[in-house]
């Protein structure tokens, strides 16, 4: 397997990075999981804007348009014998001295790890709420940062089995994410998810699923829910970038037996456009 590391293409082996990297030091570091299918990487500039929102915050300048962007992601590809790829696009800090800095990092590393795409056609998956609770974000809002010992204690806590999604709860038991997902249940026609006001990572799976609501005239609601909202919910589905849309097919004690109309349209969609979109916003211009 090769990766990409400040402009070389290398073997997993050979990839180092500076032991005073303050990704490494402070957890000063930003990814982006996303996949590409036959060399399309599918909402590709919403990636990029969060990660460069996120880079603002942690005070990194980087920067790299989308045609740089595209010619390491060909070359990867190409290296790795792949043409659809599980991509982790790792940007952090850069070397610095010891101590906490203060000022704007100015030489980041980056990172582009590369792996074989699974297929997740006909998967569905169960649902079980955690003991361990969801930390609150370490700024306004959650980053996707190295920050993650909450979610890896949440995967222990699961044990190995990748058919079971855990469910974070908040501090004061209101339904956030899953481990590696966002979550969102149907009651009578209308879509429920946590609001990004209870912590959570807002996903830009869950971002595309909500502009396909609109889309599609689908009402929706963010808030503030109870376990208990799921258990009395007609569907249930997870979204990731890597997964996309993921039935659930139990919650705790309930199982969802019935029709899954809702996340069988939203499936349908991803199929149709995951070879297409750049951005969700595109998805406005489009026609189905
Ligand atoms: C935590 C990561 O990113 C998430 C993981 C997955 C996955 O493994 O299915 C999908 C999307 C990401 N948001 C990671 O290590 O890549
Ligand atoms: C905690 C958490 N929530 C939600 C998501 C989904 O985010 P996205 O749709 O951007 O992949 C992830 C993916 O890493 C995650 O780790």
């Amino acid at each position: 397997m090769f990766v990409y590391v400040n402009g070389q293409i290398l073997k997993k082996e050979e990839a180092r990075i500076s032991a005073f990297d303050h990704g490494y030091m402070y957890g000063l570091g930003l990814f982006e999981t996303f996949r590409v299918d036959d060399g399309h990487p599918f909402l590709l500039d919403d990636h990029f804007q969060r990660l460069q929102e996120g880079l603002r915050t942690m005070g990194i300048s980087w920067a790299m348009n989308r045609d740089e962007i595209m010619e390491i992601l060909t070359t990867l590809l190409e290296a790795n014998g792949l043409k659809s790829a599980y991509v982790r696009w790792n940007v952090s800090a850069g070397p610095h001295d010891v101590g906490l800095y203060t000022g704007e990092y100015e030489e980041p590393t980056v990172i582009v790890y590369m792996k074989p795409l699974p297929s997740f056609q006909g998967i569905t998956k169960t649902a079980k709420v955690l003991d361990i609770r969801r930390n609150t974000p370490e700024g306004q809002v959650r980053l996707k940062s190295h920050h993650y010992l909450n979610n890896v204690l949440a995967k222990r806590e699961l044990g190995e089995d990748g058919t079971v999604e855990g469910i974070f709860l908040t501090e004061s038991g209101f339904v956030a994410e899953g481990v590696v997902s966002n979550l969102f249940w149907v009651k009578d026609e209308v879509v429920y998810t946590p609001s990004v006001e209870t912590g959570i990572l807002n996903g830009v799976t869950r971002q595309f699923v909500l502009a396909l609501l609109e889309k599609e005239g689908i009402k929706w609601e963010a808030g503030f829910f109870r376990p208990n909202d799921l258990s009395v919910a007609d569907e249930v589905f997870i979204t990731n970038s890597i997964q996309e849309v993921i039935p659930i097919r139990s919650f705790n004690e309930t199982n969802f037996i019935g029709d899954k109309p809702i996340t069988n349209k939203l499936k349908l969609a991803f199929d149709y456009y995951r070879h297409c979109l750049r951005s969700r916003t595109e998805l406005k211009g489009e026609k189905r």
